[in-house]
């Protein structure tokens, strides 16, 4: 089956906990701009339409000369929180039926698991990459009193892309907006509508740059991936 996909990529945030005077979807890795990174995973891929950047409104000009050349690619502004940028994403998007919603800050994820969870958006309309948790979760009362110890077998570390019917997430995001609910991720918006959302196996690698350490994970896993020769099916932008 044929599948028309669109894709936003969320890189309208200011990278608080990451600090430093380069926000962290401009900050160079391996030589090349974290947004240019990300970006590629998707340049070239079949069924990908469409592809939405969401900037935050000051970087609106840079973003645009960054991506200049980028066929297909659209940039524009976003909101005050995430759900804020990836519902503007979403209502930019104009020909498409699924949508792909991705981190700016999440550069490393590889082709063959991109194409697993296209295959299960195809098959089941709501599908999200997650990890298993590797840690022992704990929940807490407000003063920090151990609750209950959840069954790590049911736990998961939720990644992006959040792959979905492009009328499903935009209904839910529309509720989510209604009812002044904020989320941490898209895919809650549409469990709280009852709607089942899939889990495929995501990568460890495929981590958020959220904080300074981050960084040091991200150029290990590019040197890696030089040494090794990984991930050469990534379009080279
Ligand atoms: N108003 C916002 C806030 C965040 N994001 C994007 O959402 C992704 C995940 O958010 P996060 O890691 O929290 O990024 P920041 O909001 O930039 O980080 P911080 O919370 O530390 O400021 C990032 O790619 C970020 O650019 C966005 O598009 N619009
Ligand atoms: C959407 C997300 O990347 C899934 O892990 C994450 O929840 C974003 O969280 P943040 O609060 O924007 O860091």
């Amino acid at each position: 089956m044929k599948v028309n996909i669109g894709v936003v990529i969320a890189a309208a945030g200011q990278g608080k906990r990451m600090g430093g005077s380069v926000k962290k979807q401009f900050i160079e890795l391996g030589g090349k701009p974290v947004l240019l990174h990300t970006l590629s995973l998707f340049i070239g891929l079949e069924h990908v339409k469409e592809i939405i950047v969401v900037t935050a409104e000051e970087d609106m000009e840079c973003t645009q000369e960054l991506l200049r050349g980028y066929r297909g690619v659209r940039v524009i502004p976003g909101g005050a929180e995430r759900q804020d940028s990836v519902y503007l994403g979403l209502k930019a998007l104009r020909s498409v039926e699924y949508v792909m919603i991705h981190d700016s800050a999440r550069p490393f994820l590889t082709r063959p698991t991109l194409l697993k969870l296209i295959e299960a958006l195809r098959a089941k309309r709501a599908a999200i990459l997650a990890v298993p948790v590797k840690d022992t979760i704990k929940r807490t009362d407000a003063e920090g009193i151990v609750v209950d110890t959840p069954p790590r077998k049911s736990l998961w570390a939720v990644q992006t892309p959040q792959a979905f019917a492009l009328s499903d997430i935009i209904r839910a995001h529309e509720r989510a907006r209604e009812e002044g609910f904020i989320g941490t991720d898209d895919a809650s918006l549409l469990e709280r509508m009852g709607q089942t959302v899939h889990i495929v196996e995501g990568e460890y690698t495929n981590i958020k740059l959220t904080t300074p350490e981050d960084l040091v994970f991200g150029e290990a896993i590019l040197e890696r991936r030089k040494e090794t020769g990984d991930d050469t099916s990534r379009t080279r932008i």
